[in-house]
């Protein structure tokens, strides 16, 4: 089914992406926090193209491995890179996978505060695919009702229910990226649905995870929610036990990003200095390097 593409804000619900078809992408620009410049990258551009599939071209038994059935990493450090470079190579990247996706929906999973929802509107409006957040779609199924609510009212069961009918029905969809809610991992039968598409794991250090939520509070995330104590610890703490339960079920994403691997690569000190868009090019280098795994297992050559 075609999805609508909203152009700003990218939020959606069901009924729209059930009735209409594209908008033409218009030109991209990307707000860059002050942070985000301190440190400039040069990363990698349009890499040399097979003529005849104007797919980067190397043979997918030679992409190393650099964690489980993930690929190797996609940016390399270079020279100090502007912004307006930054949008250039998030433009060229998705301009080349595009074509390959076959208007495949893609699922991004993570713990929350991962970026999930920050960096798929980028990924969103760059592809002009669609944006869906599911808890957002949750709420809209249960009137309007916040998900903090849903948790006290109906139970964590309820919620994870409405979850599954959602993620059943966006796999009927196509060009929607999604943000998951950080649990979405842990029932089998959502991987069949989200298996539909493309999942990328925003794999993001507990550190960052605890300093990113304590930073917006934890009213709207349940099963983080504290009333007494210091924010960061408790959050930390938490985050920490549903890590270690879901790492597994995170590791069924077909790619996986690494900001402690890119933040090591590119020479950042730690992971705060990795604006959306950085990791959005890598988000996109990942489901190419994943694309072109499936190219080499499949019959079908581009
Ligand atoms: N790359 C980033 N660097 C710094 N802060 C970020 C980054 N990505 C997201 N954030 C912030 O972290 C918080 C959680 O991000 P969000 O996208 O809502 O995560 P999720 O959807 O995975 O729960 C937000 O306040 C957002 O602004
Ligand atoms: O990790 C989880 O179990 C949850 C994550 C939340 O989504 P975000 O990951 O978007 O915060 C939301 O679905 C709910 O609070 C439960």
């Amino acid at each position: 089914m075609e999805a609508k593409v909203l152009q700003s804000p990218l939020v959606c619900n069901l009924t729209d992406m059930e009735t209409i078809g594209r908008i033409p992408s218009g030109s991209i620009r990307f707000n860059h926090q002050r942070v985000w410049d301190q440190q400039r990258v040069q990363v990698s551009i349009c890499p040399p193209t097979n003529r005849a599939s104007n797919m980067p071209r190397r043979n997918a038994l030679e992409v190393s491995r650099s964690y489980k059935n993930f690929p190797a990493p996609i940016l390399e450090p270079r020279n100090s890179h502007h912004p307006d470079d930054e949008s250039m190579s998030l433009k060229n990247k998705s301009q080349e996978i595009e074509p390959y996706l076959s208007g495949r929906c893609i699922y991004l999973v993570g713990m929350m505060g991962s970026g999930k929802t920050t960096v798929g509107k980028v990924i969103s409006q760059v592809l002009s695919y669609s944006f869906c957040d599911s808890d957002s779609l949750i709420e809209q199924e249960v009137n309007g009702t916040p998900v903090s609510d849903i948790f006290q009212l109906h139970g964590e069961g309820f919620f994870r229910d409405k979850e599954t009918q959602i993620l059943q029905k966006l796999s009927r969809m196509h060009r929607i990226v999604v943000s998951t809610g950080g649990g979405a991992v842990t029932r089998p039968i959502n991987w069949k649905y989200m298996h539909s598409g493309i999942s990328v794991w925003l794999d993001v250090p507990l550190e960052a995870l605890a300093k990113r939520i304590s930073a917006v509070g934890t009213k709207s995330r349940p099963l983080l929610h504290s009333d007494s104590g210091d924010a960061y610890r408790n959050a930390y703490k938490r985050l920490s036990t549903l890590l270690e339960e879901r790492s597994e079920a995170y590791a069924n994403a077909n790619a996986r990003v690494s900001l402690q691997n890119m933040a090591a690569r590119l020479g950042h000190r730690d992971v705060t200095s990795l604006s959306p868009v950085i990791i959005a090019i890598e988000v996109l280098g990942q489901i190419e390097n994943y694309l072109r795994d499936e190219e080499g297992t499949s019959t079908v050559t581009f």
